[in-house]
């Protein structure tokens, strides 16, 4: 790493620099995500974006070294976090840096949390494993965590086991599980999905608030672009496994400049609209085996897509100041190429 990279480096948390993931499937393997490049810092929430099967989950498993042993492998690019490259670093060195500098939250807390173990079982677990502390100090940390994340009753909370909580509560714990050990990133993949619509609002506003107070670092993954405005101060918008829009939430929501962006953006519903049909996408994101390796991945479902868009591979381009698009539509006019 040269001085520049250092420096730039300081400021941030987290770099992904041309990454590639890929899974063996029928003996044959195949890049499941391909050149993703992205800087998570201090205090800010990048958000990734895209529909099912784009390779968002992805991401967050190569990040966290979590892929299917012997299937998924990392297979190009550099993971740096603390100075160091996540993608060299041993499953014991991973097991460190898991839980402890990175907490994670995922999904469907039932499938993280223990049925067998009491919530004060697993919390005072997770300080445990990272801190030295004596089982009575985790104990009280683990109440006062219980409380930071809002479950009323903490103190017999604390006793009480997965299934004796609501799906919102639950994912409370998870939080507090993941912010235990004040972690440098908090990595959250659909945090909401499962829970209805106004436990979502205030799990999202508590992630929110945590990640303010703490000054934490966040990489937020959702399909759901209602979280993307609520949350994001960064936007990666991914399709079939490549980036083909980043830049602030401003001008995301304000410029789009993608098809594919374009068209995730009218399928939001408006209050002021009366629609009897939200738009969606037509198609589906290609699978992995099916996936175009020439020309533009969306051509299938853009409606502007021209002849020579299935011959010429779009690259990533700056269209404006931090704001990036894959598509050949903008490609003359890029002042400058950032990718590949
Ligand atoms: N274990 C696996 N074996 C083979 N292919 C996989 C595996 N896991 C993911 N994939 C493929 O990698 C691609 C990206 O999947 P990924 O789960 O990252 O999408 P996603 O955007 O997170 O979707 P979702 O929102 O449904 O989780 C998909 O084509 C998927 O089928």
């Amino acid at each position: 790493m040269n001085q520049r990279e250092n420096n730039l480096t300081a400021s941030t948390v987290l770099k992904v620099k041309k990454l590639n993931t890929g899974f063996l499937i029928g003996g044959k393997f195949y890049n499941a995500i391909e050149d993703i490049s992205l800087d998570v810092t201090p205090g800010k929430v990048i958000c990734i974006v895209g529909e099912s099967g784009c390779g968002k989950s992805v991401l967050a498993l190569s990040i966290m070294n979590l892929l299917p042993k012997g299937i998924g492998k990392v297979v190009g690019g550099e993971i740096i976090f603390n100075g160091q490259d996540l993608t060299k670093l041993s499953q014991e060195e991973m097991n460190d840096i898991r839980g402890k500098d990175i907490g994670m939250i995922f999904q469907e807390p039932m499938t993280s949390l223990n049925p067998v173990f009491s919530i004060g079982f697993q919390l005072e677990e997770a300080l445990l494993n990272h801190f030295d502390l004596s089982k009575d100090e985790a104990r009280k940390r683990s109440i006062q965590l219980l409380k930071q994340v809002g479950i009323p009753r903490a103190e017999k909370v604390i006793d009480e086991y997965p299934h004796q909580l609501s799906g919102g509560m639950r994912q409370r714990v998870m939080i507090a599980m993941a912010i235990a050990c004040n972690p440098k990133l908090l990595i959250v993949d659909e945090p909401t999905t499962a829970l209805d619509v106004t436990i979502q609002a205030q799990i999202l506003e508590l992630i929110k608030d945590i990640q303010q107070k703490m000054d934490m670092a966040v990489l937020l993954i959702t399909h759901d672009l209602g979280v993307v405005a609520e949350m994001a101060d960064e936007v990666v918008v991914m399709y079939a496994g490549q980036i083909v829009e980043q830049g602030s939430v401003e001008l995301i929501f304000n410029t789009p400049k993608h098809p594919y962006l374009k068209l995730l953006l009218q399928s939001i519903p408006k209050l002021d609209e009366d629609r009897e049909r939200l738009d969606s996408i037509k198609g589906i994101v290609p699978s992995l085996v099916n996936l175009p390796r020439t020309g533009c991945r969306f051509v299938d479902r853009c409606p502007v897509a021209k002849e020579e868009c299935t011959q010429i591979t779009p690259v990533l381009g700056e269209v404006d100041t931090n704001h990036t698009v894959r598509c050949l539509l903008y490609q003359e006019s890029y002042p400058k190429k950032t990718g590949v």
